[in-house]
């Protein structure tokens, strides 16, 4: 009874034979294309240009692919331009037209060698798909133009003529930007962004901007995106740690101009309170020597101080507000002993690089002075109101989550705790007990129920994933960020990570994770970011015999001396499993001056049959799809249904 229910709600969509045979062969033949291609990307932390050259550039796949079309047939130096043009068409058109003497020519010319790229990776699609990725100023005519053959009987003129009409009508600058933008979207089906979009780099605001614009894309929360989230929800410690790291790396534009945060306030509370201080280990980061003047590093240093004093003394109130945290020890305002300028650490004491802390009352440490409360609230009520970052961060609920199973990969930012002997590390929340993937669902759980509420008490969650041991994102015993502005003690600057670190490298263990979170641990891979993988030291990506890939190859600048490389980008296509290790992106000025080259290195890591989208979960969902039409199709060959039925009631 109920099935014959769903026949007649479907029956609404598709209301005769004709239209349910039609939908049968439709998704009959999508079954047999190629499988989509995936591209993995982790770690982005802000860095807007080399991310966005990504996806320009699909990874550098597309140079792959303008060898394998032209060949020999266009020398080398053609085929660097061609491949700039489909990058930054607006930047390359500018540079042809101060140096090109027959631009027409020109035009003619670079508009067929685009079509014959567009048509390769457009055929992995149906027509229809690729209909709808045109833009719609030009829909109709790239339709036309993309599937015939400039020789095809009859029509080559045809075919010529729009061109020439293109060129004639002086719309060839649009048509390339259009075109390019095409195969930009058509070489990559699905983006997936394994966390930690937000800070150290100077843009992620610009980075968001364009993954919302991106036409298929999922992101995997990082412990930075959490930060973020909470940020955004006005609570003022996630608020001032933001504020502490994007200060830390000079990133003052982001927070003004990107999401008009007003930093006034906090500027003339570092001036009232730390204008005869240096802050000498408050110093900005990279080389913004280029960007600030000696001034404005000074009071950069000053501000960056005044929030991470706010910031050190809202996680004490927090911690002795949340017991269940457990991370007493954590609230290192109380373990210092001002007057003789140390830290008490299990017993032993160390001594302070400065104790300078005109603010902190030794009696109460954590209580702010009325100025910095001040502060904090305007600076949080900035966080809640920016219209910007609310947008923004709207986008990781609606495509974002803690982990995602894809097409038989787990893709997940941190890890899943572990004990030492590669059993799951319990966590206890409100009396319950959660372990692996269920931990991850009541993380997860959480995570959204504070946006749903705003309740100060729900959105502490966020903070402990951000940096709490018990923390699958986070997963370090502790983040040692006093210890490593206040004291010299290296052993104190340690971050102890979760004994998965050293297990992933096991098969049997990544095996035993797959198969918690129902995945088949003989096919599926573990996707993940959140650690540099140390490269130059001879680090590999790829762990415990490939059943696990760590793909953080520092995409963020300050993280490349470690890694020796620029970032990686996974690539699954319907071949098998690649890995491409990319070299530091210079700027887009030195790509347009240059040309765009192969800088990156691409290594096969796994090849299969060729993969259909019969075998991937859009596959698997068009299947049970095609059942119900078939059953709808069976209801009105026998009489069950009419055609045309869905108008009766009932
Ligand atoms: O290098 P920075 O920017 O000072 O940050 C160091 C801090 O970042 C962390 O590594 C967390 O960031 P990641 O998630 O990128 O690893 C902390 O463990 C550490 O204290
Ligand atoms: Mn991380």
């Amino acid at each position: 009874m109920e099935r014959l229910k769903y026949l007649k709600l479907l029956a609404k969509q598709y209301p005769s034979i004709a239209d349910v045979t039609t939908e049968l062969i439709n998704l009959n033949a999508i079954l047999n294309l190629p499988k989509g291609t995936e591209h993995f990307l982790t770690d982005i932390h802000g860095e807007y240009e080399a991310f966005s050259y990504h996806l320009r550039s699909a990874s550098g796949v597309l140079m792959f692919k303008i060898d394998d079309i032209f060949g020999y047939s266009i020398p080398e130096w053609e085929k660097k331009n061609l491949a700039t043009l489909i990058c930054y068409p607006h930047e390359r058109l500018k540079r042809v037209k101060e140096q090109e003497q027959r631009l027409e020519d020109w035009y003619r010319v670079n508009i067929y060698r685009l079509l014959s790229v567009c048509k390769v990776v457009s055929s992995k699609y149906t027509r229809s798909k690729v209909r709808k990725s045109l833009p719609s100023d030009f829909t109709y005519i790239l339709d036309e133009l993309l599937n015939l053959e400039s020789t095809q009987l009859n029509k080559e003129d045809y075919y010529n003529q729009i061109i020439n009409t293109i060129v004639e009508l002086d719309r060839s600058d649009e048509f390339i930007a259009a075109i390019s933008k095409v195969i930009q979207r058509l070489a990559v089906d699905r983006l997936h962004i394994i966390g930690d979009i937000y800070d150290r780099g100077s843009a992620p605001e610009k980075v968001m901007d364009e993954l919302m614009a991106y036409h298929s894309v999922d992101i995997q929360w990082g412990n930075h995106d959490i930060l973020w989230m909470g940020a955004a929800q006005g609570h003022p410690l996630m608020v001032a740690t933001a504020i502490r790291i994007a200060l830390r790396y000079g990133n003052l534009e982001c927070l003004e101009e990107g999401y008009g945060i007003n930093m006034l306030p906090l500027g003339h509370l570092a001036m009232d309170v730390y204008k005869d201080d240096p802050c000498e280990e408050f110093m900005p980061r990279q080389s913004n020597e280029e960007f600030y003047a000696e001034k404005d590093r000074n009071l950069i240093a000053r501000m960056h101080k005044a929030i991470a004093i706010i910031q050190f003394k809202l996680e004490g109130q927090l911690i002795k507000r949340r017991k269940e945290f457990a991370m007493d020890d954590r609230n290192l305002l109380e373990q210092v002993d001002y007057k003789n300028g140390s830290l008490m650490v299990n017993g032993r004491e160390y001594s302070l690089t400065s104790c300078h802390f005109p603010t902190i009352d030794p009696k109460d440490p954590c209580q702010l002075t009325t100025e910095e409360q001040e502060v904090i609230d305007r600076l949080s009520f900035y966080f809640r109101n920016s219209e910007k970052l609310q947008k923004h961060i709207h986008f990781f609920y609606t495509n974002g989550a803690l982990y995602l199973r894809y097409n038989g990969n787990l893709l997940y930012h941190g890890s899943v705790l572990l004990n030492k002997d590669g059993s799951f590390q319990n966590f206890t929340i409100d009396g319950e007990d959660y372990q692996g993937k269920a931990l991850l669902d009541k993380l997860e759980a959480l995570v959204r129920k504070a946006h749903y509420t705003q309740n100060i008490n729900d959105v502490d969650w966020l903070w402990y994933m951000w940096t709490g041991p018990k923390s699958p994102m986070f997963a370090k015993q502790k983040m040692a960020t006093f210890e490593r502005y206040f004291t010299r003690e290296k052993s104190l600057h340690k971050e102890a990570l979760n004994p998965y670190f050293t297990l992933r490298e096991n098969s049997d263990i990544c095996r035993s994770i797959l198969l918690n979170f129902g995945l088949n641990p003989e096919q599926g891979h573990i996707i993940t970011g959140h650690t540099p993988v140390k490269a130059a030291k001879g680090e590999s990506p790829i762990k415990a015999d490939g059943r696990l890939l760590v793909i953080d190859g520092g995409l963020s600048m300050a993280y490349q001396a470690k890694t020796g490389l620029a970032g990686y980008t996974l690539i699954y296509n319907s071949w098998g499993l690649r890995l491409v290790s990319h070299k530091p992106f210079q700027s887009v000025e030195r790509v347009i001056e240059e040309g765009v080259s192969v800088n990156s290195e691409m290594r096969v890591l796994k090849k299969t049959n060729r993969k259909r989208v019969a075998d991937t979960d859009v596959g698997k969902s068009l299947l049970a799809e095609m059942e119900a039409l078939r059953e709808l199709l069976t209801a009105y060959q026998s009489g069950q249904l009419h055609e045309g039925e869905q108008f009766i009631a009932g």
